[in-house]
């Protein structure tokens, strides 16, 4: 009987979307000795929104939480004169504890990878049309370690249940301040990337903190069970 073997992943992404086949494509891996000192690039700004609701979604591939349009900025650093906005922020975790970041540092994989998705509101009028755009995005990085409990991350990890399935939604309004989910220190790497998934677009700023942020193995559990569960490949 021959054997059909569907592969799906990055290997195929280049048929579907060309430029996964371009020059500038993420995630990559930090080569610490290859970076270059900070230079002199001004401060990296950022102010968020607390007290609005959001929702959390399963997308198929991991959770997502959506903004809704409320106020937030993101400024200085690489990021020139223009003002960022917040979009969505998602989370990336592995089927094997450690393996989950998707940027890798010195060729070590850390447990998850947090995501901040800020889109350029000087020059664009809205997420879709800043994604098309070389200077469209810009994604804050936050590598996930094991080790004590993270409490902001807690008030989403804690409705993972609700959004077992692809689709499912549930909406908070209880306060949650996205710079609590930023390290303390704010030393970080900067390249120009890619969507790491689908469409793969070239229009990222990737900015990528390199203190890691630790959340409990309970919290990776969970994750890990339930979008795993939930994921439909
Ligand atoms: N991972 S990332 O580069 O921060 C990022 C940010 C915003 C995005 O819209 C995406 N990609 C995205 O949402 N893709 C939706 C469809 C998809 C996602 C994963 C696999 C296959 N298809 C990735
Ligand atoms: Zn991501």
């Amino acid at each position: 009987v021959p054997v059909v073997i569907l592969i799906v992943g990055p290997a195929t992404w280049v048929e579907k979307f060309p430029e996964a086949r371009g020059t500038r494509q993420s995630p990559v891996d930090i080569v610490t000795s290859r970076a270059s000192s900070g230079g002199s690039a001004p401060p990296l700004v950022w102010r968020y929104s607390v007290n609005h609701p959001r929702s959390v979604v399963n997308p198929g591939y991991c959770w997502r939480v959506d903004e809704n349009g409320y106020d937030s900025e993101l400024r200085g650093g690489p990021l020139g004169s223009d003002v960022y906005k917040l979009q969505q922020w998602h989370c990336h975790w592995g089927s094997v504890n450690g393996e989950g970041s998707e940027h890798t540092v010195d060729g070590r994989a850390f447990s998850g990878e947090l995501h901040l998705v800020h889109w350029n509101t000087s020059k664009y009028n809205s997420f879709t049309e800043a994604a098309g755009q070389p200077d469209g995005l810009a994604v804050l990085g936050v590598l996930l370690m094991v080790g004590s409990k993270h409490d902001e991350l807690d008030k989403v990890v804690r409705l993972l249940p609700y959004i077992q399935h692809k689709g499912d939604k549930v909406t908070f309004s209880e306060p949650l301040n996205p710079a609590n989910l930023l390290p303390k220190r704010i030393a970080y790497w900067t390249y120009p990337g890619s969507l790491t998934t689908p469409p793969c677009t070239e229009s990222v700023t990737w900015i990528l903190f390199k203190e890691p942020v630790q959340v409990s193995a309970e919290q990776v559990r969970l994750n890990l069970c339930y979008y795993v569960n939930g994921k439909n490949v």
